[in-house]
Protein backbone atom coordinates (compact mmCIF):
# COMPACT_ATOMS: atom_id res chain seq x y z
CA UNK A 1 0.00 0.00 0.00
CA UNK A 2 1.39 3.35 -0.94
CA UNK A 3 2.10 6.11 1.80
CA UNK A 4 1.43 9.53 1.98
CA UNK A 5 3.36 11.78 4.10
CA UNK A 6 1.85 15.65 4.85
CA UNK A 7 5.40 17.66 5.37
CA UNK A 8 6.67 20.73 6.93
CA UNK A 9 3.07 21.51 8.74
CA UNK A 10 2.44 22.31 12.56
CA UNK A 11 -0.60 20.19 13.99
CA UNK A 12 -3.27 21.90 15.99
CA UNK A 13 -5.86 19.91 18.32
CA UNK A 14 -7.94 20.62 20.60
CA UNK A 15 -5.17 20.10 23.26
CA UNK A 16 -1.83 20.46 21.65
CA UNK A 17 0.31 22.86 18.50
CA UNK A 18 3.43 21.24 17.81
CA UNK A 19 5.61 20.74 14.42
CA UNK A 20 5.59 17.16 12.91
CA UNK A 21 5.30 15.36 9.55
CA UNK A 22 1.86 12.82 9.56
CA UNK A 23 1.81 9.50 7.59
CA UNK A 24 -0.78 8.27 6.40
CA UNK A 25 -1.44 4.91 4.51
CA UNK A 26 -4.83 2.71 3.72
CA UNK A 27 -6.79 5.75 5.24
CA UNK A 28 -5.68 6.20 8.62
CA UNK A 29 -2.39 7.53 10.42
CA UNK A 30 -0.12 5.41 11.03
CA UNK A 31 3.20 7.77 12.22
CA UNK A 32 3.47 11.26 13.22
CA UNK A 33 7.07 12.52 13.81
CA UNK A 34 9.50 14.64 12.55
CA UNK A 35 10.96 14.19 9.02
CA UNK A 36 9.12 11.33 7.39
CA UNK A 37 9.05 9.75 4.13
CA UNK A 38 6.43 8.51 1.97
CA UNK A 39 5.93 7.40 -1.28
CA UNK A 40 3.89 10.97 -2.13
CA UNK A 41 4.19 14.15 -0.27
CA UNK A 42 1.68 16.75 0.33
CA UNK A 43 3.45 20.30 1.28
CA UNK A 44 1.86 22.06 4.48
CA UNK A 45 4.53 24.68 5.08
CA UNK A 46 3.21 27.53 6.29
CA UNK A 47 0.07 25.27 6.99
CA UNK A 48 -1.67 23.89 10.44
CA UNK A 49 -3.06 20.52 10.06
CA UNK A 50 -6.09 19.85 11.98
CA UNK A 51 -8.65 17.19 11.79
CA UNK A 52 -11.92 17.67 9.67
CA UNK A 53 -14.63 19.43 10.68
CA UNK A 54 -17.43 17.53 11.76
CA UNK A 55 -20.60 18.98 11.11
CA UNK A 56 -22.93 16.68 13.67
CA UNK A 57 -26.10 19.06 12.45
CA UNK A 58 -27.57 18.49 8.34
CA UNK A 59 -30.43 17.86 6.47
CA UNK A 60 -29.74 16.96 2.97
CA UNK A 61 -32.38 15.87 0.39
CA UNK A 62 -34.82 16.38 3.04
CA UNK A 63 -38.69 16.05 2.72
CA UNK A 64 -39.67 19.46 4.91
CA UNK A 65 -42.82 21.71 4.25
CA UNK A 66 -44.07 20.71 1.35
CA UNK A 67 -41.02 19.98 -0.79
CA UNK A 68 -37.45 18.72 -0.27
CA UNK A 69 -34.05 20.39 0.84
CA UNK A 70 -32.20 21.07 -2.38
CA UNK A 71 -28.62 20.09 -1.44
CA UNK A 72 -28.20 16.05 -1.19
CA UNK A 73 -25.23 13.63 -0.32
CA UNK A 74 -23.22 14.49 -3.20
CA UNK A 75 -23.31 18.54 -3.23
CA UNK A 76 -23.53 18.12 0.00
CA UNK A 77 -21.02 16.75 1.08
CA UNK A 78 -18.79 18.02 -1.74
CA UNK A 79 -19.55 21.83 -0.14
CA UNK A 80 -18.60 20.33 3.15
CA UNK A 81 -15.24 19.01 2.26
CA UNK A 82 -14.75 21.76 0.07
CA UNK A 83 -14.95 24.02 3.97
CA UNK A 84 -12.38 21.62 5.32
CA UNK A 85 -15.21 19.29 6.78
CA UNK A 86 -15.03 15.96 6.60
CA UNK A 87 -18.21 14.17 8.30
CA UNK A 88 -21.72 15.13 8.50
CA UNK A 89 -24.11 13.99 10.33
CA UNK A 90 -27.68 13.61 9.20
CA UNK A 91 -31.32 13.10 10.56
CA UNK A 92 -33.05 10.22 9.73
CA UNK A 93 -36.40 11.79 9.33
CA UNK A 94 -39.99 9.44 9.66
CA UNK A 95 -43.00 11.29 9.09
CA UNK A 96 -45.19 10.87 11.70
CA UNK A 97 -46.31 7.24 12.03
CA UNK A 98 -43.65 5.32 9.43
CA UNK A 99 -41.46 3.09 11.50
CA UNK A 100 -37.88 4.26 12.10
CA UNK A 101 -36.38 1.37 9.96
CA UNK A 102 -37.76 2.28 7.04
CA UNK A 103 -36.57 5.63 7.45
CA UNK A 104 -33.38 4.12 7.81
CA UNK A 105 -33.37 2.44 4.89
CA UNK A 106 -34.72 5.68 2.89
CA UNK A 107 -31.69 7.53 4.39
CA UNK A 108 -29.31 4.22 3.40
CA UNK A 109 -30.65 4.40 -0.37
CA UNK A 110 -29.72 8.80 -0.09
CA UNK A 111 -26.45 8.76 1.07
CA UNK A 112 -24.86 5.92 -0.51
CA UNK A 113 -23.61 9.40 -3.68
CA UNK A 114 -21.76 10.32 -0.34
CA UNK A 115 -18.12 12.08 -0.83
CA UNK A 116 -16.92 12.40 2.80
CA UNK A 117 -17.71 9.73 5.34
CA UNK A 118 -21.20 10.50 7.44
CA UNK A 119 -23.80 9.08 10.27
CA UNK A 120 -27.48 9.60 11.19
CA UNK A 121 -29.38 10.75 14.12
CA UNK A 122 -32.52 9.14 14.46
CA UNK A 123 -35.56 11.30 14.37
CA UNK A 124 -38.64 11.07 16.92
CA UNK A 125 -41.74 11.88 15.57
CA UNK A 126 -44.06 9.99 17.22
CA UNK A 127 -44.55 7.60 20.13
CA UNK A 128 -45.59 4.34 20.22
CA UNK A 129 -45.15 0.54 21.12
CA UNK A 130 -43.20 0.16 17.83
CA UNK A 131 -41.18 3.03 18.10
CA UNK A 132 -40.21 1.98 21.33
CA UNK A 133 -39.34 -1.32 20.12
CA UNK A 134 -37.73 -0.73 16.91
CA UNK A 135 -35.34 1.78 19.19
CA UNK A 136 -33.41 -0.96 20.15
CA UNK A 137 -33.05 -1.74 16.90
CA UNK A 138 -31.83 1.52 15.83
CA UNK A 139 -29.42 1.37 18.02
CA UNK A 140 -27.85 -2.42 18.61
CA UNK A 141 -27.89 -3.21 14.71
CA UNK A 142 -27.67 0.41 13.28
CA UNK A 143 -25.40 2.12 15.43
CA UNK A 144 -27.53 5.17 15.68
CA UNK A 145 -27.45 6.10 19.33
CA UNK A 146 -28.87 9.89 19.31
CA UNK A 147 -32.56 10.79 19.07
CA UNK A 148 -34.06 13.97 17.93
CA UNK A 149 -37.32 15.72 19.23
CA UNK A 150 -38.58 18.64 17.79
CA UNK A 151 -40.43 20.51 20.40
CA UNK A 152 -41.74 22.78 17.60
CA UNK A 153 -43.39 22.21 14.16
CA UNK A 154 -47.09 22.48 15.44
CA UNK A 155 -49.15 19.40 13.21
CA UNK A 156 -45.78 18.05 11.43
CA UNK A 157 -42.93 16.87 13.83
CA UNK A 158 -44.12 18.17 17.07
CA UNK A 159 -43.71 15.80 20.36
CA UNK A 160 -45.18 16.82 23.65
CA UNK A 161 -44.24 16.65 26.82
CA UNK A 162 -45.71 12.97 27.44
CA UNK A 163 -44.10 11.71 24.49
CA UNK A 164 -40.61 13.48 25.15
CA UNK A 165 -40.39 11.87 28.72
CA UNK A 166 -41.16 8.47 27.29
CA UNK A 167 -39.04 8.80 24.95
CA UNK A 168 -36.11 10.00 26.42
CA UNK A 169 -36.10 7.51 29.08
CA UNK A 170 -36.07 4.94 26.79
CA UNK A 171 -32.73 6.95 25.06
CA UNK A 172 -31.07 6.79 28.99
CA UNK A 173 -32.33 3.10 29.19
CA UNK A 174 -30.28 2.17 25.77
CA UNK A 175 -27.61 4.25 26.31
CA UNK A 176 -28.04 6.96 23.89
CA UNK A 177 -28.82 10.44 23.80
CA UNK A 178 -31.74 12.59 23.38
CA UNK A 179 -31.75 15.46 21.30
CA UNK A 180 -33.98 18.54 21.07
CA UNK A 181 -35.02 21.74 18.72
CA UNK A 182 -36.05 23.33 21.43
CA UNK A 183 -38.80 26.28 20.73
CA UNK A 184 -42.21 26.12 22.13
CA UNK A 185 -44.10 25.24 18.91
CA UNK A 186 -47.72 25.72 20.86
CA UNK A 187 -46.79 28.91 21.57
CA UNK A 188 -45.12 29.92 18.01
CA UNK A 189 -48.40 28.25 16.45
CA UNK A 190 -50.56 31.13 18.58
CA UNK A 191 -48.01 33.74 17.39
CA UNK A 192 -48.20 32.91 13.74
CA UNK A 193 -51.93 33.33 13.80
CA UNK A 194 -52.50 36.42 15.21
CA UNK A 195 -49.71 37.55 13.23
CA UNK A 196 -51.03 37.01 10.03
CA UNK A 197 -54.74 38.16 11.66
CA UNK A 198 -53.09 41.14 12.03
CA UNK A 199 -51.35 41.66 8.36
CA UNK A 200 -48.22 41.01 8.97
CA UNK A 201 -47.12 38.13 6.16
CA UNK A 202 -43.94 38.84 5.66
CA UNK A 203 -40.65 37.33 6.27
CA UNK A 204 -39.98 39.27 9.51
CA UNK A 205 -42.96 38.47 10.65
CA UNK A 206 -40.97 34.69 11.29
CA UNK A 207 -38.75 36.09 13.37
CA UNK A 208 -41.20 38.16 15.57
CA UNK A 209 -42.97 34.70 16.51
CA UNK A 210 -40.49 32.45 17.60
CA UNK A 211 -38.71 35.58 20.51
CA UNK A 212 -35.81 34.17 22.44
CA UNK A 213 -38.59 33.38 25.24
CA UNK A 214 -40.12 30.60 23.47
CA UNK A 215 -36.25 28.92 22.71
CA UNK A 216 -35.42 28.97 26.45
CA UNK A 217 -38.67 28.60 27.87
CA UNK A 218 -38.39 25.11 25.88
CA UNK A 219 -34.81 24.63 26.48
CA UNK A 220 -34.98 24.57 29.91
CA UNK A 221 -38.11 22.14 29.78
CA UNK A 222 -36.22 19.94 27.78
CA UNK A 223 -33.30 19.69 30.16
CA UNK A 224 -35.29 19.22 33.52
CA UNK A 225 -36.84 16.49 31.40
CA UNK A 226 -34.17 14.89 30.58
CA UNK A 227 -33.10 15.04 33.63
CA UNK A 228 -35.70 13.45 35.44
CA UNK A 229 -35.70 10.18 32.51
CA UNK A 230 -31.88 10.00 33.22
CA UNK A 231 -30.70 10.37 29.83
CA UNK A 232 -27.72 13.14 28.52
CA UNK A 233 -29.52 15.31 26.40
CA UNK A 234 -28.01 17.52 23.13
CA UNK A 235 -29.68 21.08 22.87
CA UNK A 236 -29.80 21.45 18.67
CA UNK A 237 -29.02 25.59 17.15
CA UNK A 238 -28.77 27.27 20.31
CA UNK A 239 -29.42 30.83 19.52
CA UNK A 240 -30.06 33.14 22.30
CA UNK A 241 -29.19 33.83 25.87
CA UNK A 242 -32.24 32.96 27.35
CA UNK A 243 -31.40 29.34 26.38
CA UNK A 244 -27.57 29.65 26.92
CA UNK A 245 -28.31 30.71 30.40
CA UNK A 246 -30.71 27.40 30.72
CA UNK A 247 -27.85 25.40 29.28
CA UNK A 248 -25.25 26.88 31.90
CA UNK A 249 -27.63 26.81 34.82
CA UNK A 250 -28.32 22.90 34.17
CA UNK A 251 -24.30 22.35 33.97
CA UNK A 252 -23.73 23.75 36.90
CA UNK A 253 -25.62 21.68 38.80
CA UNK A 254 -24.13 18.67 37.30
CA UNK A 255 -27.18 17.76 34.56
CA UNK A 256 -25.51 16.42 31.32
CA UNK A 257 -26.45 18.89 28.79
CA UNK A 258 -24.86 20.46 25.91
CA UNK A 259 -25.48 22.88 23.41
CA UNK A 260 -24.90 23.95 19.51
CA UNK A 261 -24.72 27.34 18.02
CA UNK A 262 -24.69 27.79 14.30
CA UNK A 263 -22.36 30.02 12.62
CA UNK A 264 -25.13 31.44 11.26
CA UNK A 265 -26.19 32.78 14.67
CA UNK A 266 -22.62 33.65 15.46
CA UNK A 267 -22.03 36.02 12.71
CA UNK A 268 -25.70 37.07 10.98
CA UNK A 269 -28.28 39.15 12.67
CA UNK A 270 -31.92 39.71 12.70
CA UNK A 271 -31.42 43.28 10.55
CA UNK A 272 -31.48 40.56 7.52
CA UNK A 273 -35.26 40.45 8.25
CA UNK A 274 -35.47 43.88 7.71
CA UNK A 275 -34.22 43.48 4.18
CA UNK A 276 -36.24 45.64 1.99
CA UNK A 277 -35.95 42.39 -0.87
CA UNK A 278 -38.12 39.49 -0.20
CA UNK A 279 -36.27 37.22 -1.49
CA UNK A 280 -33.26 37.98 0.46
CA UNK A 281 -35.24 38.13 3.75
CA UNK A 282 -36.90 34.93 3.08
CA UNK A 283 -33.39 33.15 2.07
CA UNK A 284 -32.85 33.84 5.56
CA UNK A 285 -35.78 32.36 7.20
CA UNK A 286 -34.91 29.35 9.86
CA UNK A 287 -35.74 28.22 13.35
CA UNK A 288 -35.17 29.65 15.47
CA UNK A 289 -34.21 33.00 13.70
CA UNK A 290 -31.18 35.04 13.21
CA UNK A 291 -31.41 37.27 16.77
CA UNK A 292 -29.22 40.68 18.28
CA UNK A 293 -25.58 41.16 19.01
CA UNK A 294 -26.54 40.77 22.73
CA UNK A 295 -27.46 36.76 22.17
CA UNK A 296 -24.30 36.69 19.41
CA UNK A 297 -21.94 37.81 22.40
CA UNK A 298 -23.50 35.37 24.39
CA UNK A 299 -23.13 32.26 22.38
CA UNK A 300 -19.40 33.73 21.62
CA UNK A 301 -18.67 33.84 25.21
CA UNK A 302 -20.07 30.56 25.53
CA UNK A 303 -17.61 28.73 23.68
CA UNK A 304 -14.51 30.09 24.67
CA UNK A 305 -15.99 29.68 28.58
CA UNK A 306 -17.09 26.17 27.38
CA UNK A 307 -20.85 26.09 28.36
CA UNK A 308 -21.31 25.61 24.52
CA UNK A 309 -19.66 22.81 22.92
CA UNK A 310 -20.42 22.51 19.56
CA UNK A 311 -20.60 24.59 15.88
CA UNK A 312 -22.82 23.35 13.40
CA UNK A 313 -24.87 25.04 10.69
CA UNK A 314 -28.06 23.37 10.87
CA UNK A 315 -27.42 22.88 6.66
CA UNK A 316 -30.82 23.09 5.14
CA UNK A 317 -30.91 24.47 1.61
CA UNK A 318 -33.80 25.76 -0.32
CA UNK A 319 -33.57 27.78 -3.42
CA UNK A 320 -35.56 31.37 -3.89
CA UNK A 321 -38.27 29.40 -5.55
CA UNK A 322 -39.17 27.11 -2.66
CA UNK A 323 -38.70 30.28 -0.56
CA UNK A 324 -41.14 31.72 -2.51
CA UNK A 325 -44.23 28.98 -1.26
CA UNK A 326 -44.13 31.42 1.65
CA UNK A 327 -44.64 34.65 -0.35
CA UNK A 328 -48.75 36.07 0.91
CA UNK A 329 -47.86 33.43 4.08
CA UNK A 330 -44.84 33.51 6.23
CA UNK A 331 -45.58 30.24 7.83
CA UNK A 332 -45.13 28.36 4.39
CA UNK A 333 -41.77 29.66 4.20
CA UNK A 334 -39.54 26.62 3.90
CA UNK A 335 -37.35 26.99 7.18
CA UNK A 336 -33.65 26.85 6.90
CA UNK A 337 -30.38 27.80 5.65
CA UNK A 338 -27.02 26.42 4.13
CA UNK A 339 -23.22 26.68 5.38
CA UNK A 340 -21.47 23.34 5.00
CA UNK A 341 -19.10 25.22 2.98
CA UNK A 342 -18.50 27.64 5.32
CA UNK A 343 -18.54 26.75 8.80
CA UNK A 344 -14.52 26.63 8.92
CA UNK A 345 -13.94 29.70 7.15
CA UNK A 346 -16.17 31.88 8.87
CA UNK A 347 -15.30 30.56 12.39
CA UNK A 348 -11.99 31.15 11.71
CA UNK A 349 -12.06 34.47 10.26
CA UNK A 350 -14.84 36.17 12.85
CA UNK A 351 -13.77 33.47 15.65
CA UNK A 352 -9.80 32.48 15.18
CA UNK A 353 -8.74 35.90 13.73
CA UNK A 354 -10.92 37.96 16.16
CA UNK A 355 -9.35 36.07 19.47
CA UNK A 356 -12.58 35.30 20.56
CA UNK A 357 -11.39 31.53 19.99
CA UNK A 358 -7.70 30.06 19.99
CA UNK A 359 -6.95 27.44 16.82
CA UNK A 360 -7.18 24.99 20.05
CA UNK A 361 -10.78 26.01 20.58
CA UNK A 362 -11.72 26.08 16.92
CA UNK A 363 -10.62 22.74 16.47
CA UNK A 364 -12.39 21.14 19.82
CA UNK A 365 -15.90 23.54 18.73
CA UNK A 366 -15.37 22.16 15.15
CA UNK A 367 -14.33 17.92 15.32
CA UNK A 368 -13.40 17.03 18.51
CA UNK A 369 -16.26 17.98 21.20
CA UNK A 370 -18.87 16.25 18.97
CA UNK A 371 -16.98 12.82 18.20
CA UNK A 372 -16.64 12.20 21.86
CA UNK A 373 -20.13 13.61 22.59
CA UNK A 374 -21.06 10.75 19.66
CA UNK A 375 -18.63 8.44 20.90
CA UNK A 376 -16.37 8.13 17.55
CA UNK A 377 -12.91 9.38 18.70
CA UNK A 378 -10.96 9.29 18.19
CA UNK A 379 -11.49 7.33 14.92
CA UNK A 380 -12.41 11.07 14.08
CA UNK A 381 -11.51 14.30 15.37
CA UNK A 382 -8.30 13.47 16.48
CA UNK A 383 -4.63 13.41 14.56
CA UNK A 384 -3.25 10.40 16.11
CA UNK A 385 -1.73 7.03 15.13
CA UNK A 386 -4.33 4.85 14.47
CA UNK A 387 -7.14 7.38 13.50
CA UNK A 388 -8.90 8.17 10.44
CA UNK A 389 -6.82 10.56 7.97
CA UNK A 390 -9.86 13.09 7.71
CA UNK A 391 -7.92 15.89 7.45
CA UNK A 392 -7.70 19.35 6.91
CA UNK A 393 -4.39 21.15 5.69
CA UNK A 394 -5.46 24.95 6.67
CA UNK A 395 -3.59 27.74 5.06
CA UNK A 396 -4.57 30.94 7.57
CA UNK A 397 -2.99 33.45 4.59
CA UNK A 398 -5.25 31.62 2.01
CA UNK A 399 -8.65 34.54 1.49
CA UNK A 400 -11.79 34.38 -0.54
CA UNK A 401 -15.11 36.52 -0.89
CA UNK A 402 -18.17 33.66 0.02
CA UNK A 403 -20.07 34.11 -3.34
CA UNK A 404 -23.23 32.07 -4.35
CA UNK A 405 -21.44 31.96 -8.23
CA UNK A 406 -18.32 29.75 -7.02
CA UNK A 407 -20.08 27.34 -4.29
CA UNK A 408 -20.64 23.66 -4.37
CA UNK A 409 -24.26 23.96 -2.76
CA UNK A 410 -26.68 23.28 -5.48
CA UNK A 411 -28.93 26.80 -4.43
CA UNK A 412 -28.50 29.96 -6.21
CA UNK A 413 -27.33 32.20 -3.18
CA UNK A 414 -25.43 32.01 -0.14
CA UNK A 415 -26.61 34.55 3.19
CA UNK A 416 -22.85 34.65 3.72
CA UNK A 417 -22.86 36.87 0.22
CA UNK A 418 -19.85 39.12 0.30
CA UNK A 419 -18.07 37.84 3.26
CA UNK A 420 -14.28 37.83 3.03
CA UNK A 421 -13.22 34.89 4.73
CA UNK A 422 -9.35 34.34 5.51
CA UNK A 423 -8.16 30.87 6.26
CA UNK A 424 -9.29 28.08 3.92
CA UNK A 425 -8.35 24.08 2.98
CA UNK A 426 -5.08 24.00 0.93
CA UNK A 427 -5.98 20.11 1.01
CA UNK A 428 -8.92 18.34 2.52
CA UNK A 429 -8.64 14.54 3.18
CA UNK A 430 -11.07 12.46 3.44
CA UNK A 431 -9.55 8.66 5.11
CA UNK A 432 -6.56 9.56 3.28
CA UNK A 433 -7.94 10.56 -0.27
CA UNK A 434 -7.23 14.01 -1.62
CA UNK A 435 -10.62 15.57 -2.17
CA UNK A 436 -9.49 19.18 -2.27
CA UNK A 437 -6.59 20.18 -3.88
CA UNK A 438 -5.80 24.12 -3.43
CA UNK A 439 -9.13 25.11 -4.28
CA UNK A 440 -9.53 22.18 -7.10
CA UNK A 441 -12.16 19.74 -6.16
CA UNK A 442 -11.15 15.90 -6.50
CA UNK A 443 -14.31 14.61 -4.95
CA UNK A 444 -15.45 10.89 -5.22
CA UNK A 445 -19.21 9.96 -5.17
CA UNK A 446 -20.04 7.41 -3.70
CA UNK A 447 -16.48 7.12 -1.14
CA UNK A 448 -18.35 8.10 1.75
CA UNK A 449 -18.99 5.60 4.43
CA UNK A 450 -21.37 4.84 7.26
CA UNK A 451 -20.07 5.20 10.33
CA UNK A 452 -21.42 3.29 13.25
CA UNK A 453 -21.00 4.45 16.90
CA UNK A 454 -21.46 2.78 20.32
CA UNK A 455 -23.89 3.67 22.74
CA UNK A 456 -22.84 3.94 26.06
CA UNK A 457 -20.60 6.42 26.37
CA UNK A 458 -18.23 7.40 29.54
CA UNK A 459 -20.94 10.26 30.05
CA UNK A 460 -23.91 7.80 29.98
CA UNK A 461 -22.66 5.53 32.35
CA UNK A 462 -21.40 8.24 35.00
CA UNK A 463 -24.97 9.57 34.70
CA UNK A 464 -26.54 6.20 35.28
CA UNK A 465 -24.40 5.59 37.84
CA UNK A 466 -25.44 8.72 39.65
CA UNK A 467 -29.06 8.23 38.84
CA UNK A 468 -29.21 4.37 40.28
CA UNK A 469 -27.07 5.67 43.66
CA UNK A 470 -30.05 8.85 44.39
CA UNK A 471 -32.75 7.16 42.98
CA UNK A 472 -35.79 6.32 45.30
CA UNK A 473 -35.64 4.37 47.64
CA UNK A 474 -38.39 2.23 49.89
CA UNK A 475 -37.66 2.23 53.76
CA UNK A 476 -37.80 -1.02 55.17
CA UNK A 477 -39.78 -0.67 58.51
CA UNK A 478 -40.35 -3.71 60.87
CA UNK A 479 -43.12 -2.99 62.85
CA UNK A 480 -46.05 -1.49 60.63
CA UNK A 481 -49.02 -0.64 62.57
CA UNK A 482 -52.77 -2.00 61.36
CA UNK A 483 -54.52 0.25 58.93
CA UNK A 484 -56.50 2.79 60.98
CA UNK A 485 -59.92 2.11 58.81
N1 LIG B 1 -33.70 24.94 11.28
C1 LIG B 1 -34.49 25.07 10.23
O1 LIG B 1 -35.06 26.15 10.06
N2 LIG B 1 -34.70 24.07 9.34
C2 LIG B 1 -34.21 22.77 9.42
C3 LIG B 1 -35.03 21.89 10.29
C4 LIG B 1 -34.72 22.14 11.74
O2 LIG B 1 -33.64 21.80 12.20
O3 LIG B 1 -35.55 22.68 12.46
ZN1 LIG C 1 -34.44 22.38 14.25
ZN1 LIG D 1 -31.99 20.96 11.88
Amino acid sequence: MSTTVIKNGTIVTADLTYKADVMIEGGVITAIGPNLVGDKSLDATGCYVMPGGIDPHTHLEMPFMGTYSSDDFESGTRAALSGGTTMVIDFALPAPGQSLLEAISMWDNKSTRANCDYSFHMAITWWGEQVFNEMETVVKDRGITTFKHFMAYKGALMVDDDEMYSSFSRVGELGGIAMVHAENGDVVAQLQQKLLAEGNNGPEAHAFSRPAEVEGEATNRAIMIADMAGTPLYIVHTSCEQSHEAIRRARQKGMRVWGEPLIQHLTLDESEYAHPDWDHAARRVMSPPFRDKMHQDSLWAGLSAGSLQVVATDHCAFTTEQKRYGVGDFTKIPNGTGGLEDRMPMLWTYGVATGRLTMNEFVAVTSTNIAKILNTYPKKGAVLVGADADLVIWDPEKSKTISAGNQQSAIDYNVFEGKTVKGLPRYTLTRGMVAIDDGEIKTQEGHGQFVKRPPVTPINKALSTWKELTSPRKVERSGIPASGV
